[in-house]
């Protein structure tokens, strides 16, 4: 992605304000420098006479250059913020509407890491006036060299040509160090990760705490340092030679020039001037440089990840038509794989399989048979490689399927409960349906809800956890219900309440079920039992007896 394509994308009028700014800073840099070397040998500039009035237009030019800097720059701080928010909402926004697969690829340390990028945008502003002013001060200082002797602007001219060439190109070997530190700082991000989210199996083993902490963290930290460190030498000693070589450009005007040239003393001196003049705007421009490098690295990231994250987006449920009524979903020869360096790793094969209204169905099947990966494609996470689906025995699209599964309450195994109330449930003590079903599930006394706040309180023990979950996912009130292993974690009298009495009550209510369990002791309550193994369906049975006929 090109930088200067990131900002005309967000504003049309960009190229114009940079075309004004830069013509009213050639046109007062341009003066200021004829005005100082005027003054020195004695002359009036333009309009103000006499020599004793240059002051005016010094005055005047400084004023012009100010006001035109200071506009230009609080342009750049709006156009630059909104860009960074908008480039980080893009970053979110990509991550909330993609497919489950891609968000696991890429995993939430790059996501962190691209949303950090975007903040390196901020420097843009001031960077981007420097520049500009920068190169206008220099190209109005040859102009003016040109002016006073044609071929001694050349040969200096052709002398900081060939130092800048030598400077980008020793930066280009830089980049590579940088990309390197960025991918190290991927690495980090992964390990705090594991650091953050198995905090407790980590504080607990010193094996694993100090291996987790020498090997990866503090070996990721060395390793940056010791970059770091190489780097910023590197820098160092680039940016020394770009300063000290502006006094070979110096040298040359003072004692190389005029031996070779006839130049006069006026020419010397505005000669001088003019160098001098340049010595700050050219170190300027070289400190650009390495700031370029670290912004294309990042603009380049953010934009990787956007197309990672946008490959396999799904679209908004809402956008999609899934209005009618449910009576019934249909699998036909679907299929689904997992891919893992470039291979198939497992796939699930459903060659028919349907759910119809107001079932109880168990899914079952030993460990990595493929029930969560099947839980995951009907609703609507993964999405099938081949095969037909129907819903309502109309055949849908993947995304109008995806769509229904807006249509579905689901309770993943590893369930999180949210502090805040994003599905908008009337959390309050008029609630009567809430009141309904926190009584059965035996939350009382257990679900703590916050009315100040409209949020419950989720410090709660896993299997209470569990159970508000189950809660939340009722009040969704939605026409099918998912539980993965949702009785996992519960003491045996909720589980055998769960099996016996819950699981009924609630398709009294009209709903369908899909139970993913181990319970043996508790599948006779079901309508199916479907078993999967290796991937595919083995046995899909009414009831306990047939089931075991069919092992
Ligand atoms: N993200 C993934 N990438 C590659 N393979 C995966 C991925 N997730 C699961 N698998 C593989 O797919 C197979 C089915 O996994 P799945 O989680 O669906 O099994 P399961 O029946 O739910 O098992 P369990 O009873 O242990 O929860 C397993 O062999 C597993 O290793």
């Amino acid at each position: 992605m090109n930088i200067l394509q990131v900002f005309q994308s967000r504003s049309k009028i960009f190229y114009v304000f940079l075309l004004i700014l830069g013509l009213i800073s050639s046109l007062t840099s341009m003066g200021i420098l004829m005005l100082i070397n005027q003054t020195l040998t004695g002359k009036a500039v333009i309009l103000v006479g006499a020599p004793e009035n240059n002051y005016i237009a010094f005055i005047v030019l400084i004023t012009l250059s100010f006001l035109s800097t200071s506009y230009f720059q609080n342009y750049m701080v709006e156009l630059t913020n909104s860009i960074m928010f908008n480039l980080e909402l893009s970053v979110v926004q990509k991550v909330r509407n993609a497919s489950f697969e891609s968000f696991e690829r890429l995993g939430s340390e790059k996501i962190y890491a691209a949303i950090a990028d975007t903040r390196v945008l901020s420097r843009v502003p001031e960077i981007f006036v420097t520049l500009i002013n920068a190169s206008i001060t220099i190209i109005c200082s040859f102009i003016y060299f040109f002016w006073v002797s044609p071929l001694g602007c050349i040969v200096v001219l052709t002398l900081m040509t060939l130092l800048l060439l030598f400077y980008i190109y020793r930066n280009k070997k830089m980049v590579k160090d940088l990309n390197t530190a960025r991918d190290l700082q991927d690495a980090y991000y992964f390990s705090l990760r594991e650091l953050l989210s198995g905090f407790r199996q980590i504080r607990i083993s010193s094996v694993r705490n100090n291996n987790l902490f020498n090997k990866y963290i503090n070996a990721n930290r060395t390793k940056v340092q010791e970059l770091s460190i190489r780097t910023s030498k590197k820098y160092i000693a680039n940016e020394l030679t770009g300063s000290y070589s502006w006094y070979i450009v110096l040298g040359m005007v003072i004692f190389v020039l005029p031996a070779i040239f006839h130049i006069t003393a006026g020419q010397l001196a505005a000669f001088i001037t003019t160098v001098l003049f340049m010595m700050s705007p050219v170190s300027r421009l070289v400190m650009i440089i390495p700031f370029y490098s670290s912004l294309r690295i990042a603009v380049e990231r953010i934009e990787k990840i956007d197309k990672q994250l946008a490959v396999d987006a799904l679209p908004d449920a809402a956008k999609v038509n899934t209005k009618d009524d449910f009576s019934s979903v249909r699998f036909q020869d679907v299929r689904y794989g997992y891919n893992q360096h470039e291979k198939e790793a497992f796939h699930l094969e459903l060659s028919e399989f349907n759910i119809s209204k107001g079932e109880i169905i168990f899914i079952i099947g030993g460990n990595g048979s493929g029930k969560t990966t099947f839980v995951n494609l009907l609703t609507g996470l993964c999405r099938a490689s081949q095969g037909k689906i129907f819903i309502n025995e109309r055949e849908v699209e993947w995304e109008e399927f995806s769509a229904f599964s807006n249509h579905m309450a689901v309770v993943y195994t590893n369930q999180r409960l949210f502090h805040a109330n994003y599905d908008d449930h009337d959390l309050s003590d008029k609630n009567e349906r809430m009141h309904y079903w926190k009584d059965l599930i035996n939350l009382n006394g257990v679900l703590k809800i916050n009315n100040a706040k409209d949020c419950i309180e989720v410090n709660v023990s896993r299997g209470q956890q569990k159970r508000i979950a189950l809660l939340m996912a009722l009040m969704e009130d939605k026409p099918l219900l998912v539980l993965d292993e949702w009785a996992a974690e519960q003491d045996p009298t909720n589980k055998k309440l769960f099996y016996t009495k819950w699981l009924q009550e609630i398709r009294s209510m009209g709903k369908t079920l899909i139970v993913v369990s181990h319970d043996d002791d508790f599948y006779h309550v079901a309508d199916r039992i479907v078993k999967f193994d290796f991937g595919r369906i083995t046995s899909d049975t009414a009831n306990v007896v047939d089931l075991e006929k069919n092992m």
